[in-house]
């Protein structure tokens, strides 16, 4: 299969490097002219529980691809996304599909105004992956990928990718229930990140302070509240054990939108508690925790663009 990965970042390196390890045919569609660069001299290196391999593939700008491709991955940062879509229009042909797994929720409305909707894939991933510096991807442990179309439709050509993605050490599985997938993933890192992002605090150091725990814990409820009024199944028992299993297992761990505030970068809390206001709005749910942790992270974001600019703050 001829496949794009938009974004050669943590994740988009680690899906393009275990594809192209498996013989898929893989290139990297990027922006940033340090990682253009870095991947064209040294290749892309992915370390993992495997050991460390090199994949050399074609890697650049949008314009520098003319051949429509099978299937466009995603993995830009939700903020990025709608640039990203509109560079490759004419990367897209009859037979092209194209996939999301990004977290948070409007990727696949924002693809879907290049790509025709009954060809985009959505799902959930939580394997992770770290960015060690341009071009170089770490990535330890496990997890899995879970895919549909946005449709809901059936539809054969999930099955195979996902048959491609697992033959490359993805696991992943075509789940017809993958909006509730989704959707606890959204309720986990709407409880995580926003957590630590403002708090500055760790997985582990919420997780070992009443007050972390039960923000989080509230934050995930509101969140499966707004699921449920959706008629999504999501089980907030299982929400609670994955967010438990963080604080004991990823002590460490400091979510990617920590990392983002540390660096002084956009994050994406449009794309998570945002996204959760919005649907509570529309459903009558009340989402106060929620709200009250993403007027904070753009409070934050806003500082950290002031900062930059030599503003006031
Ligand atoms: N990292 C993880 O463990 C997990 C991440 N995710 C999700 O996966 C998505 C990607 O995350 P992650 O890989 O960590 O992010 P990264 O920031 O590591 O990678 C994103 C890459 O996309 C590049 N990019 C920006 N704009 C464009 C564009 N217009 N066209 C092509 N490439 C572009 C970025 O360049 P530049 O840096 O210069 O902007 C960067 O290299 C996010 O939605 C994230 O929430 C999901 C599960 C786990
Ligand atoms: C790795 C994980 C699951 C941790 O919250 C994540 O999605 C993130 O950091 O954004």
């Amino acid at each position: 299969m001829n496949i794009a990965i938009v974004g050669a970042g943590a994740m988009g390196g680690l899906f393009g490097a275990r594809l192209a390890l498996s013989g898929q045919q893989v290139s990297f569609i990027e922006v940033t002219p340090a990682t253009i660069a870095a991947i064209s001299s040294n290749g892309l290196s992915l370390s993992d529980d495997k050991g460390v391999h090199t994949v050399r593939v074609p890697v650049g700008t949008a314009d520098t691809f003319s051949e429509p491709f099978d299937l466009i991955v995603f993995f830009t940062k939700g903020f990025h996304t709608r640039g990203a879509a509109h560079a490759l229009g004419h990367l897209v042909g009859p037979e092209t599909w194209a996939l999301s797994v990004q977290n948070g929720l409007g990727n696949a409305e924002i693809i879907a105004e290049v790509i025709p909707r009954e060809r985009i894939i959505v799902g959930m991933t939580n394997l992770p992956a770290d960015l060690r510096s341009a071009g170089v991807v770490h990535s330890h442990g496990d997890g899995q990928v879970r895919i549909w179309t946005l449709s809901g439709q059936h539809c054969p050509e999930v099955s195979q990718i996902a048959e491609i993605f697992s033959l490359a050490g993805l696991h992943c599985s075509a789940d017809p229930q993958v909006q509730q997938a989704i959707w606890e993933k959204i309720a986990f890192n709407a409880a995580l990140n926003s957590v630590c992002a403002v708090s500055g605090c760790n997985v582990g150091t919420v997780g070992s302070s009443d007050e972390g725990r039960s923000l989080a814990l509230r934050i995930a409820a509101e969140t499966v509240a707004v699921a449920h009024a959706l008629q999504i199944p999501v089980s907030l028992p299982q929400v609670e054990q994955a967010i438990d299993h963080a604080f004991r297992m990823h002590t460490n761990h400091k979510p990617s939108m920590l990392q983002d505030i540390e660096a002084g970068r956009q994050t994406e809390i449009d794309f998570i508690n945002g996204a959760v206001i919005e649907q509570g709005i529309k459903q009558g749910v009340p989402t106060p925790t929620v709200t009250a942790l993403y007027q904070l992270v753009k409070m934050m974001e806003t500082n950290a663009r002031l900062k930059k600019s030599g503003g006031p703050i």
